[in-house]
């Protein structure tokens, strides 16, 4: 019996994606470089039969696949996958696919992709969002790669995807690098989010003295409001859980350091080689930095003076509608820079499709991507998703609510740092007047850069003096 695709990696989310393809009948052959995790796993899942094909080295897995073959790599990204392009390349033919599935830097992803079709061997970059939960019941997937590599893998993956009314959560975003990208952009947002979220919880926390069952019941009734989301749900859940050795809220023995594996970064220094702002993204992966400097905050608490100023924490109501706003202007950001990537690589990148596959599988799956894919679909002036009728109406409900939590956390002193992000840049694109005109200034009078002027064209230089 042959296999219709080959899973390489059965860590977490291969195990997951196997399982899901199987149980769809599209026979898969697995193999990982462990070799003794391979029969635990398919005899695990025994109920799936002969759709599980299990192989022991590369060689076998190879030959366990129907021609043209697909081979799905879900392994960690980097040197790891190099080394195994290095091993399996030989032993493919030409009209035969690569799909990496794991969250990899599309510059690599290019990269790799200019190395295989060398070979005449398609190469697809593919970001998977929804973690094992997700890989396991469907997942939302974002595809790179030549429209003939879509037209082969559509038939495989549509049927394990998660669905929203019915539509799978799969598309494909454009040529090369742009599945991953696209991919590192909705793990941005997501950083963004969580950041958001975990800067209300520090607010109830700290500013109101709330517990964290308390702060746990709050964000379960905003589960069922205009915050409705995964990540609200998977608060909820991580504030109600108890520890078991302590008999204390679980999340008040988790150390307070972040980690992060490189996809928020990745986006930032994206946006900025773009000329695009990812403040709200910027803001969550440096408070994940910060986080890490555990010695310098401890003797910082009790060297760098603080504020007298306690309480004056807004209600729940308006912490809602505040994280509301915040996540608008996060994905607004976010969908900016997919624009700008789109424009710059050449990707003509679906935006609307982009935020509909998004609506269910993936982490960032919220009742608001369903407004921002009818915002996207109708052409928001300029593009800008933060201009679509939609979003405005939103923003005029939910940005005062953000102003006064914001001045109200700068007072008490406590940090937000995506959520003042968010307002910052509010503000600046409201100012159809800015204040860079004495930027420019400022870099004439001290290296003769130059600037324009508001009544007549051309570039100039000022007589400072
Ligand atoms: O969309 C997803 O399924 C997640 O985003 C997934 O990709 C993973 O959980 C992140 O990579 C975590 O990233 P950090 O370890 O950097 O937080």
């Amino acid at each position: 019996k042959t296999a219709q695709i080959g899973i390489y990696g059965l860590g977490t989310m291969g195990r997951a994606l196997a399982l899901n393809l199987a149980e769809h009948g599209i026979v898969t052959a697995v193999a990982n470089r462990e070799t003794d995790w391979i029969d635990p796993f398919v005899e695990g899942a025994s109920h799936l039969g002969e759709n599980l094909l299990p192989a022991y080295d590369l060689e076998s897995f190879v030959k366990r696949l129907d021609t043209p073959r697909t081979v799905l790599f879900m392994i960690p990204s980097g040197p790891p996958l190099d080394v195994m392009l290095d091993h399996v390349l030989p032993l493919l033919d030409a009209g035969d696919m690569v799909v990496d599935a794991g969250n990899a830097d599309f510059n690599e992803t290019v990269r790799r992709s200019a190395r295989v079709q060398a070979l005449g061997i398609d190469y697809v970059g593919m970001g998977v969002s929804g973690g094992a939960r997700g890989a396991r019941h469907g997942p939302s997937m974002m595809v790179g790669g030549d429209d003939h590599s879509w037209t082969r893998l559509a038939p495989v993956l549509c049927p394990i995807a998660a669905r929203f009314e019915g539509d799978p959560c799969v598309a494909h975003m454009g040529p090369d690098g742009a599945g991953h990208f696209v991919k590192t952009v909705h793990n941005g947002i997501e950083y963004a989010d969580m950041q958001m979220i975990a800067e209300i919880y520090g607010l109830l926390r700290d500013g109101g003295g709330w517990d964290a069952p308390a702060i746990g019941q709050l964000f379960r009734a905003w589960s069922g409001g205009p915050l409705a989301s995964f990540l609200v749900d998977v608060t909820a859940i991580a504030l109600a859980a108890m520890d078991e050795e302590t008999h204390q809220p679980l999340v008040d023995v988790i150390l307070d350091k972040a980690g992060q594996k490189g996809t928020g970064r990745w986006s930032v220094i994206e946006a900025l080689k773009l000329g695009q702002s990812a403040s709200t993204i910027e803001g969550a992966v440096g408070a994940r930095a910060w986080s890490a400097a555990l010695d310098v905050r401890r003797t910082a608490a009790d060297v760098l003076p603080g504020t007298s100023v306690v309480g004056g924490l807004p209600g729940a109501h308006v912490l809602e509608r505040a994280l509301l706003a915040g996540r608008i202007l996060s994905h607004a950001q976010g969908f900016d820079i997919l624009r700008a990537a789109s424009q710059e690589h050449a990707w003509d990148l679906d935006l609307a499709r982009i935020a509909e596959i998004w609506r269910a599988g993936c982490i960032l799956r919220s009742d608001l991507l369903s407004d921002i894919a009818k915002s996207l679909a109708a052409d928001p002036p300029q593009g800008q998703l933060v201009l679509a009728p939609g979003m405005v109406a939103l923003l005029d409900q939910s940005v005062p609510a953000l102003r006064q939590v914001v001045g109200a956390a700068v007072q008490t002193g406590l940090p937000v740092p995506a959520l003042s992000a968010a307002l910052a840049w509010y503000d600046s694109l409201r100012q159809a007047r800015g204040n860079a005109n004495l930027i420019q200034a400022q870099r004439d009078v001290f290296g003769s850069h130059g600037f324009e002027r508001i009544d007549k064209t051309g570039r100039f230089n000022g007589e400072w003096g």
